[in-house]
């Protein structure tokens, strides 16, 4: 057999080794997806981290749909930006306080973790050296590569003393933006065929401010892009410990391994088209619809090319309309919304109202096209998601699609730091293992001259 044939045959037993009737979940009281049959997912721990809301329980035991509110430590998401806003400062740095200590910082905290942030983003000359040589065309992957790269330099990788869970999520935090900048810059040369530019950050500006000079450099942004990106970050800064990246940080977290491993896993979840991974492929989507629908402001002509999304027959063919459905909020997610007023903000500064109009549309049809197909399956109400804007509005700050996905990794490090140093301290932690039945018949030992 030829290594062709030993594919074919491993590949094509696929089918078999991996078919599990769905209802055969029901039939044995197994919470696919580990969800409930009203979608409502299955309660696997408790957080004083992040809460998400997106219905209510009935007395009857029965949900229903509520405006979406996102909670950071107890404290309205929305109220925290206003706050802030209201107060003219920039918010990234001061919700890492809030999510790491529980607390907000007064002004000599807020200060001492700006600055703190700053000083430690810079990278050594081997950390970026080692960067600039992990060649590939994706930055999530580089980033996860670079985050385990990192524990080589850590003198205590592996001391879980929550001072030093401390240390390691403050260095990572500050890190993530110069990884993913350099890596981009690298890209950019080896496969673009561009100058290579490696800018080291200030000591005085923003993680936001301090991102946007090593993309693109000096006066090539304006004080609205900062508070803009400075804003996206906050928004995608922690989501309670159910959504997959941060529960896969806080299963790795649950064996006690070093946090590098653990965030490891995270950067690997939120690659995921199903979750961060999205925003890039609401881009692409948004791309191909404007190659395909003649009149941007035809309801006719967007509702057909939804629907062949739904029927497989456009864009990637996977059946998925990108940046619609959450397993959680149901008549809207609140970040949504707060990029969502941004992106408008951005499309009136930068000239591009038409094409934002268009995205208004396709919101306002996807969520009802949806809910026509999928009747009989899908949650009775849905909305866009965080993803469904990000892209625009990081496309209308100039950033390109590459680091789309990673933008949300440099923000949501800051949560799964919160719940890695949750999961690892609070009161009689066990270790995450839950069970799978197995529904495999028996087989026997088969002689070798008699199969
Ligand atoms: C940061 C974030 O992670 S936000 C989410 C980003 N992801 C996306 O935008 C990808 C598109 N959306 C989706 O795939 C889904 O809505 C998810 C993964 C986000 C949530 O999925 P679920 O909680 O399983 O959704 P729900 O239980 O309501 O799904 C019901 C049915 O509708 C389908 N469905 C849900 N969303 C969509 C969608 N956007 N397009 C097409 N079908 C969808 C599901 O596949 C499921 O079909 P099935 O019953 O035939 O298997
Ligand atoms: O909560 C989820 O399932 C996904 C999500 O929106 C996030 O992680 O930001």
């Amino acid at each position: 057999m030829d290594n062709e044939q030993l594919r074919k045959t491993l590949s094509d037993s696929v089918a078999f080794t991996s078919n599990i009737d769905k209802d055969l979940f029901t039939k044995m009281g197994v919470k696919r997806g580990l969800r409930n049959e009203d979608h409502s997912g299955v309660l696997a721990g408790l957080t004083r981290v992040g809460d998400v809301v997106g219905y209510e329980r009935q007395p009857d035991g029965t949900l229903s749909p509520v405006p979406g509110k996102l909670f950071y430590r107890g404290m309205d998401v929305e109220e925290l930006v206003k706050g802030i806003q209201q107060e003219n400062r920039l918010g990234f740095e001061e919700t890492t306080f809030l999510l790491l200590s529980g607390r907000l910082p007064n002004s000599e905290e807020l200060k001492a973790v700006e600055h703190l942030i700053a000083r430690t983003m810079p990278l050594n000359h081997r950390a970026t050296m080692n960067i600039m040589a992990l060649k590939g065309g994706n930055i999530m992957n580089i980033l996860a590569r670079s985050v385990l790269e990192l524990y080589t330099y850590d003198e205590n990788p592996d001391d879980i003393s929550p001072e030093n869970l401390i240390n390691q999520s403050i260095n990572l935090i500050a890190k993530f933006p110069t990884i993913i900048a350099y890596a981009y810059q690298v890209l950019r040369h080896d496969q673009m065929g561009r100058s290579l530019h490696i800018r080291h950050p200030y000591e005085d500006r923003s993680v936001a401010e301090n991102f946007l000079y090593m993309m693109k450099g000096r006066d090539s942004y304006t004080e609205l892009d900062v508070k803009i990106l400075d804003l996206a970050l906050l928004l995608h800064a922690e989501h309670g410990g159910g959504n997959n990246s941060t529960f896969s940080v806080r299963v790795t977290s649950s064996t006690e391994t070093d946090t590098y491993s653990a965030i490891a896993a995270g950067i690997g979840s939120l690659k995921g088209p199903l979750h961060g991974g999205a925003n890039i492929k609401v881009q692409g989507m948004l791309e191909d619809m404007k190659q395909n629908v003649n009149d941007w402001t035809s309801q006719s002509q967007i509702d057909d090319y939804l629907t062949k999304i739904l029927n497989k027959e456009a864009y990637d063919r996977t059946g998925l309309i990108y940046g619609i459905g959450h397993a959680v909020y149901t008549i809207s997610d609140p970040r949504a919304i707060l990029l969502k007023e941004m992106a408008r903000d951005l499309a009136k500064e930068k000239g591009r109202e038409e094409e934002f109009a268009f995205m208004e549309l396709i919101e306002e049809r996807a969520v009802e096209v949806f809910l026509g197909f999928k009747k009989s399956t899908a949650k009775a109400r849905t909305c866009i998601n965080v993803d469904f804007y990000s892209g625009f509005v990081y496309d209308a700050l100039g950033l390109p699609p590459e680091v789309f996905t990673p933008l949300f990794a440099m923000a949501r490090i800051v949560g799964w730091s919160a719940h890695r140093i949750e999961e690892m301290n609070f009161t009689s932690k066990r270790l995450i293992r839950p069970a799978y039945k197995n529904v495999r018949e028996r087989q026997s030992f088969i002689p070798m001259n008699e199969r």
